[in-house]
């Protein structure tokens, strides 16, 4: 089933260019891209969430089809042999994916669409989508980022320490992006975050 995934993964395919502007937030586990996400919603009614699927298992309070649509790992692979994920990743042992309709259909209509994705996929999106704006999150410090991933209190020891040694490969990655921002002081990197993508 592997073979068929890796073989029918979005990263080969070229898009055509979108109207709308489409915008790759990526950076570790942990880092805020959430939390900068929801201030920049509420403040943006014209920027909007793409909504992944994903064979994680829900967290207490995560909702199937705002948070994430929880699929099965058969449904996953089915979507990408499909070629219905623009991209696709596995992250500490999950899959993790971009419905690739909404997203066109979106920015062809001209909106402006956000994807808050980790650094494969969006590796796989800076390829075929030309035009994406890219900004990379960074933690302030290693420790910082673990007192977050802790502070959440909803991962695993065992996935906390999976989060953490992929969070090093990722800051190592940081500058294939547009864009790199520290987020510290929660306001300041909002305000970052707003001009990289209306600025
Ligand atoms: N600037 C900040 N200062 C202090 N804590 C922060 C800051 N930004 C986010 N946090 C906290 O860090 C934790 C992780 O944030 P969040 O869940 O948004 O990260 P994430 O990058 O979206 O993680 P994941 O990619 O795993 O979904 C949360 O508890 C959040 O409240
Ligand atoms: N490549 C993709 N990565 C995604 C997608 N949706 C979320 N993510 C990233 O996965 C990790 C882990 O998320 P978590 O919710 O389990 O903490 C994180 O970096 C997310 O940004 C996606 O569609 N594609």
């Amino acid at each position: 089933m592997m073979q068929v995934l890796s073989t029918r993964s979005g990263a080969t395919t070229k898009e055509c260019p979108p109207v709308g502007r489409l915008i790759i937030l990526t950076g570790p586990s942990g880092v805020g891209k959430g939390t900068l996400l929801r201030s920049l919603l509420q403040r943006h009614s014209d920027l909007h969430y793409s909504v992944s699927v994903t064979t994680r298992l829900p967290r207490p309070g995560e909702i199937d089809g705002k948070h994430y649509n929880f699929i099965s790992r058969g449904e996953f692979e089915k979507l990408v042999a499909a070629g219905e994920l623009l991209e696709w990743a596995e992250y500490a042992g999950n899959y993790y994916g971009t419905p690739r309709e909404t997203v066109i259909n979106q920015t062809r209509s001209g909106k402006s669409v956000v994807l808050e994705i980790e650094l494969e996929g969006a590796r796989q999106v800076r390829a075929s989508f030309k035009g994406a704006r890219s900004i990379f999150i960074l933690p302030p410090s290693i420790e910082e980022l673990e007192k977050r991933i802790r502070g959440r209190a909803q991962d695993s020891e065992e996935a906390i320490a999976r989060r953490l040694r992929r969070a090093k490969e990722e800051i190592s990655a940081a500058n294939e992006f547009d864009i790199q921002i520290v987020n510290d002081d929660l306001e300041t990197a909002i305000k970052a975050v707003e001009a990289a993508i209306f600025g």
